[in-house]
């Protein structure tokens, strides 16, 4: 007779950055108040999202994120292969988001942006800095996927009217939006004792301030990038949402930016980045009965 074997089957890397990247999904779905966004309080500018369906939609990209890490580590190395594999994955973690989000978008940007640090964050664990992670994330976003199909998506749209840098750009520059605002103000905002959820939306906010957010540009035009880079930089500079005059401008901004039809999608991704990138560098049980 065997004895039974009741060790729990330890996790993968692969597997525990699949569960950081979902975390931090789920974590920017839940932040409130975030202006014009969905999150626990409601739809913000969306009349096609709610909640729940951030929540499904985040946790239906596990499997991608997990595929991702793996092919990073099968690879081994930041070239073609691994690039046209991350594109593959993300294009098939894109369509199951779509059959569980009954053809919503959700998550686009997300999946991109978090697919390539996961990978990156893969490739060498032991090099968890945010700046350092970033930079293997470009390398692999500079590679040309032969395979990606051409559409004219709405970030490609607005890049071409407006002159700006969309979301690929911003992974091909090393994620400045995260590395150079959000992440600081993540880390000043604690320091300040702004707790943490003020912590996050002030990081939110810190993207806000200068992102050219295509989801933005393409719902509201200039007018409307401008109301979401002004009015962010206007709560930050009444001192943050832990602050009550931060508060009376973060409420004036959901408002506008509702009025408007503005949702920062884009800017939503990148402090989802950025709560990523924040665990990745704590080492938040990434190596604990890692395998
Ligand atoms: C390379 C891609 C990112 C494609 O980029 P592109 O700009 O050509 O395409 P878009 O379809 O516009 O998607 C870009 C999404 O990225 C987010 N975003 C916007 N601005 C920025 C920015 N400056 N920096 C970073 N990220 C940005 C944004 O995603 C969020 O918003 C979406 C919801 O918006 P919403 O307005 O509600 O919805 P829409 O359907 O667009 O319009 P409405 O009709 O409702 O008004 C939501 O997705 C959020 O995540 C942009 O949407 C990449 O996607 C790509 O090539 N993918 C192919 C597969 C691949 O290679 N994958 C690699 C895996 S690593
Ligand atoms: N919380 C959110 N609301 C609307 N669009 C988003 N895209 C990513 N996160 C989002």
């Amino acid at each position: 007779m065997r004895a039974l074997n009741l060790q729990p089957k330890p996790i993968s890397l692969a597997e525990r950055l699949a569960d950081l990247a979902v975390d931090a999904l789920i974590d920017e779905a839940d932040l409130s108040p975030k202006p014009a966004l969905v999150d626990r309080r409601g739809s913000g500018a969306h009349t096609d999202l709610h909640l729940g369906l951030m929540h499904a939609s985040a946790l239906s990209l596990w499997p991608a994120f997990k595929e991702m890490a793996e092919a990073a580590l099968d690879c081994g190395e930041i070239g073609l292969p691994l690039r046209e594999a991350l594109g593959r994955i993300g294009r098939e973690g894109e369509a199951a988001m779509l059959v569980t989000t009954g053809g919503v978008n959700t998550h686009r940007g997300a999946i991109w942006a978090l697919g390539l640090l996961v990978a990156a964050a893969a490739l060498e664990a032991e090099s968890n800095a945010a700046g350092a992670v970033t930079l293997r994330a470009a390398r692999l976003a500079l590679l040309n996927d032969r395979y990606a199909p051409q559409p004219l998506s709405h970030g490609a749209q607005v890049a071409q009217r407006y002159g700006v840098r969309g979301a690929r750009e911003e992974a091909q520059l090393a994620f400045p939006a995260v590395t150079g605002l959000g992440l600081p103000q993540l880390k000043r905002s604690r320091a300040a004792g702004a707790g943490e959820q003020n912590a996050r939306l002030d990081a939110l906010l810190a993207i806000m301030t200068t992102l050219a957010d295509t989801c933005v540009l393409y719902r509201a035009g200039e007018a409307g990038l401008q109301a979401m880079q002004h009015g962010a930089k206007a709560v930050l500079d009444a001192g943050g949402s832990a602050s009550l005059g931060g508060r009376r401008q973060l409420h004036a901004l959901d408002q506008q930016l509702i009025a408007l039809n503005a949702s920062p999608g884009g800017a939503a991704d990148l402090l989802a980045a950025c709560l990523f990138l924040d665990r990745i560098e704590r080492g938040d049980g990434l190596f604990p009965g890692a395998c």
